[in-house]
């Protein structure tokens, strides 16, 4: 029989969208109507269970699932031994702490005796072990920012992305204690041969990735500038350049990375560089 993996993936959330593209610009093609909970793709030995992400790190510790994309802070919550493969850099969020807009906060003992709602009781409780700080913990599953307006709590930890949830409901933010983006995940008693497609799937996600953080550039220069712009902008292995009809002129091919962009342009211009274009790119094998 073919061996074939299986990947948990949250069936509608936060994480979903994100890594449900991200599978399919690996170019692995899958059918996921709605309702529809487990799904094998048709040109990749892989199968899909979509789940609440909560139980994605308990399926993967248990070998159900041998691979899954889950949130970090839902990883160290759940606590359970898988091995994190890779970093996806979407769904970036933070685990704070915060409480009603008009309580003046002067530190952390503010939490001192003080009852707080979180669905994250691990890594709340671990942080306050670690500050000394004695405090309740209230554990519920969801709509935590409710908590203090109807005294349920006097202060919450959840998760902030952009802070709106938190204002609507009447909160301030006052301490961050977890950074959180979405990472893929192994079982660690994965097989030899299920290990060999993991490693082609790896393969296409990181090249997926480095077309994401790097971009084409092309530019004009004159040819008495081409040595300051090739050290400006080497590129993968070195650029191409390529005369221009006009006499004196070249065009420069190469790849910059996405966060050096401006910088490098700036530089690039100074140094001569004119019709500068810059093209996204869709995969990048190194
Ligand atoms: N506002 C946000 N911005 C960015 N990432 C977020 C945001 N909210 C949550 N996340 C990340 O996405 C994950 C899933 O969030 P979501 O709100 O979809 O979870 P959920 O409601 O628990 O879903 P499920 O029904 O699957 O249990 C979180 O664990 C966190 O890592
Ligand atoms: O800082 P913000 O940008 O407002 O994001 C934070 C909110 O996003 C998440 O909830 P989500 O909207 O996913 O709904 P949920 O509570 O149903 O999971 C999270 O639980 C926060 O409530
Ligand atoms: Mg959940």
């Amino acid at each position: 029989m073919e061996t074939i993996i299986r990947i948990a993936v949250q069936k509608s959330g936060r994480l979903s969208d994100d890594s449900l593209s991200l599978i399919k610009e690996c170019g692995i093609k899958f059918y996921n109507g709605t309702g529809k909970l487990k799904s094998t793709s048709t040109n990749f030995p892989i199968e899909f269970l979509f789940l609440r992400d909560d139980d994605i790190p308990g399926y993967v510790a248990d070998g159900v699932a041998d691979l899954g994309i889950v949130g970090e802070n839902e990883l160290v919550e759940k606590n359970k031994e898988v091995t994190v493969l890779k970093k996806l850099g979407f769904s970036k969020c933070r685990l704070s702490l915060a409480i009603p807009k008009s309580e003046d906060y002067m530190g952390i003992d503010y939490f001192k005796g003080k009852s707080i709602a979180t669905s994250y009781p691990k890594i709340l409780g671990d942080y306050l072990t670690a500050k000394n700080i004695q405090a309740e913990i209230h554990e519920i599953s969801g709509s935590v920012e409710i908590a203090p307006s109807i005294g349920l709590a006097e202060g919450i930890c959840d998760i902030v992305s952009s802070g709106s949830t938190l204002m609507m409901n009447g909160l301030k933010e006052v301490e961050e204690i977890f950074r959180s983006e979405a990472v893929l995940i192994a079982d660690p008693k994965i097989s030899a041969e299920k290990q060999d497609i993991v490693n082609k799937l790896l393969f296409r996600m990181n090249a997926v990735q480095k077309g994401k953080s790097n971009k084409y550039v092309l530019l004009n220069a004159p040819n008495s500038s081409l040595d300051r712009i090739v050290s400006l902008i080497p590129g993968m292995r070195s650029p191409t350049i390529l005369p221009l009809a006009q006499e004196g002129w070249s065009s420069v091919h190469s790849v910059i990375a996405e966060d050096q962009f401006w910088e490098n342009i700036e530089e690039l211009r100074a140094a001569g560089a004119e019709g500068i274009l810059v093209v996204p790119i869709e995969k990048m094998v190194l």
